[in-house]
């Protein structure tokens, strides 16, 4: 301020004409145009253009306001003009609140005693819609005792204590609530009194009385949660004229809802929607708080609006809705109301919390806020584990399924192996099955899965006159059990290895060879003709007998063995191969004789004349036979 006009030289200046008052306000902005045309002195000029920022002001004009503030700053004694234009101006929080602090001091010195009082709330009001909740506290304190002591005008001490009354029940503890709401109350009684005794024009009387209802009912469902009473006061809000009208529905609804009062809320939330408030903040926040009735009411899902509330949206609504949201069921809408209930403590409410906490109301408060944000802070851990946990047990879920589907396949592998296994060791057994353990020699069991492949070869050898013929060969070690009583069981045993290992070298690859049982042997051999089959007698009985056993402990024996041998077929009038047991028999026999014509020797049946002859050999060996019946038999005896 250049202070280059002085109080005196405007009160000089000849009055605005009358008229002036009745204009409207375009006709006031042209009338003051035009005059600011005329020729006329800075001091008119100055006068005019002041005129023409109220004016402006008045109609929410700020940018225009502002630039009148600009051209034609206020003198420091204009405290009204100052006001003004500190209001429109671009400032920072900080620099707002001293210069409003600057011009508070300044009406103070002069006298201003109201207008001091009313910027203290402005300041105090400012600095509770920031955060600064102590700070706001201290200057709503010191309006409201300056505005009792100094006995200032009603309207004013009326302004102050419904700002004080709220920042109580905005951020007060639950003694500071309680006087918060006598204020209101006081309030209340004071305007009806002065309403009845014609103080005060009826119309700002039941202004005043609307928002005294409308503060009590808001201080009762936001902040006490007492939805009976909040009920109570905002019933009494009237609806038609009161600018709250949307407010108080959509808190009554919301009181309703919470009271489990379905079809009132229903019937508040209809009414309500049909309503419109002319401040976006608040259209915004009350359409969020209508759809946090809805999701209750209809289990509507979302609460859209309330994602975006309006950045100038009062603390107290932020912090009501994201307590809202956070005690709400869907999971993401809880997190999301402690996350931005923590994140709106963090930016807002912390600072508060790092002043000095003297005896004031805000301390009490903010360690309220505090523990309740931590609380909060807590409950948004919890959640986030509980989240986390979900996502383990779902992740556990899938883990457990892929093990499970390891594991099947893990146990139909290994199923498979074990058959594989078993197949193998079956496969083992048999194999070991078919062997004798002291010779190592195949057994009986070996000889009986074979035998028959080779007859049928035969046979079909034989169709294809192939002249392909078999023969079998039965024989023991002659006086085996002589052996065995006079050397031991054991040497018996060394001498049956011995034997098998000589038999095996005396005989081809393609021969089979086998351990009858005891110490009797098999052979079945593919052969050309007789000479052949005679030859593989010899060859057995001359790899045993050509020179005495030498045994392990280096006794030496001389073991002689008798064989009976078959050669098939063997009947001249049929070519019919036999069963493999009358084969076996027929060596037997062929053996049997060859004992008892003295042992150590070979007999071999090359032709039996007829089935009779044969069943004859079979019932009763060759001993009864004349001559044999015509039976050709060669034996080693012969050569
Ligand atoms: N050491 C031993 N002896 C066996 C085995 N199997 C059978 N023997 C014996 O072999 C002997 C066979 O005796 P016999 O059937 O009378 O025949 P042998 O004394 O050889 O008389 P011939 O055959 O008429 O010359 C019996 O004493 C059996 O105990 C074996 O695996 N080991």
């Amino acid at each position: 301020q250049d202070d280059s006009i002085s109080l005196e030289e405007l009160e000089q200046l000849p009055p605005i004409p009358a008229e002036y008052g009745t204009l409207s306000y375009l006709e006031k902005v042209n009338w003051l145009n035009e005059r600011l045309n005329e020729d006329i002195n800075v001091v008119e000029e100055y006068r005019l253009q002041r005129m023409l920022a109220f004016e402006y002001d008045d109609n929410g004009e700020p940018t225009l306001t502002n630039s009148i503030c600009e051209s034609h700053p206020p003198q420091s004694f204009d405290f009204y003009y100052r006001y003004t234009c500190l209001a429109v101006d671009d400032l920072s929080y900080e620099q707002r609140i001293s210069k409003l602090f600057e011009l508070h001091e300044k009406l103070l010195e002069e006298g201003w005693v109201e207008f001091a009082v009313s910027v203290l709330a402005e300041i105090g009001w400012m600095q509770s819609s920031s955060g600064n909740i102590k700070q706001a506290f201290q200057s709503f304190e010191q309006a409201l005792s300056l505005a009792k002591d100094q006995r200032v005008p009603w309207l004013v001490l009326n302004g102050v204590m419904q700002d004080t009354a709220t920042l109580y029940i905005m951020y007060g503890d639950a003694n500071y609530r309680q006087k918060g709401m006598q204020l209101h109350k006081h309030i209340l009684e004071r305007t009806k009194a002065l309403r009845d005794d014609n103080q005060l024009p009826p119309e700002h009387a039941q202004n005043t009385i609307d928002l005294t209802y409308f503060n009590l009912g808001v201080a009762n469902a936001l902040h006490e949660r007492d939805y009976e009473k909040a009920l109570d006061w905002l019933g009494k809000v009237n609806l038609e004229q009161a600018v709250q009208a949307k407010s108080a529905l959509v808190f009554s609804a919301l009181s309703a809802v919470e009271l489990g009062k379905a079809e009132l809320a229903a019937n508040y939330l209809d009414q309500s929607a049909q309503l419109e408030d002319q401040d976006p903040v608040v259209e915004r926040y009350l359409a969020c708080y209508q759809q946090l009735v809805n999701h209750k009411l209809n289990n509507q899902d979302d609460v859209p609006a309330c994602h975006n509330l309006h950045p100038d949206t009062q603390l107290e609504v932020k912090l009501d809705v994201y307590k809202r949201m956070s005690e709400l069921e869907s999971s993401d809408l809880r997190i999301e109301g402690h996350e931005n209930f923590y994140q709106l403590y963090k930016s807002t409410l912390q600072n508060q919390l790092k002043q000095s906490s003297s005896a004031m109301a805000s301390s009490a408060e903010l360690s309220r806020l505090q523990l309740e944000s931590e609380l909060q802070k807590d409950l948004l851990e919890k959640e986030e584990l509980l989240k986390d946990a979900e996502r383990e047990r779902r992740e556990t879920q899938s883990n457990l399924m892929y093990a499970i589907i390891a594991i099947f396949i893990l146990v139909v592998v290994f199923g498979l192996l074990q058959i594989r296994q078993k197949l193998r060791q079956a496969k083992r057994f048999k194999a070991l099955s078919q062997r004798d353990s002291l010779t190592g020699l195949h057994n009986r069991l070996y000889f009986e899965g074979r035998i028959q492949r080779e007859l049928d070869a035969v046979n079909l050898a034989n169709r294809e006159e192939d002249n392909k013929r078999l023969a079998v060969y039965l024989f023991d070690i002659d006086y085996f059990k002589k052996l065995n009583d006079s050397y031991g069981h054991d040497i018996g045993d060394e001498v049956l290895k011995e034997f098998a290992r000589r038999v095996t070298h005396a005989l081809r690859e393609q021969d089979m060879l086998v351990r009858w049982g005891g110490e009797e042997f098999l052979v079945v051999a593919k052969v050309d003709d007789e000479d052949d089959f005679h030859n593989i007698a010899q060859r057995i009985h001359k790899a045993v007998t050509q020179k005495p056993f030498i045994l392990p402990n280096g006794l030496e024996l001389p073991v002689t063995c008798t064989v009976g041998g078959v050669i098939c077929p063997y009947l001249t009038d049929i070519d019919q191969v036999p069963h493999w047991r009358t084969l076996v028999q027929l060596a037997d026999t062929a053996m049997y004789y060859g004992k008892s014509q003295g042992r150590n020797r070979w007999v071999c049946i090359n032709e039996i004349p007829t089935k009779e002859v044969e069943e004859k050999v079979l019932n009763e060996g060759f001993k009864s036979l004349d001559k044999h019946q015509g039976v050709k038999l060669k034996t080693s005896n012969d050569q």
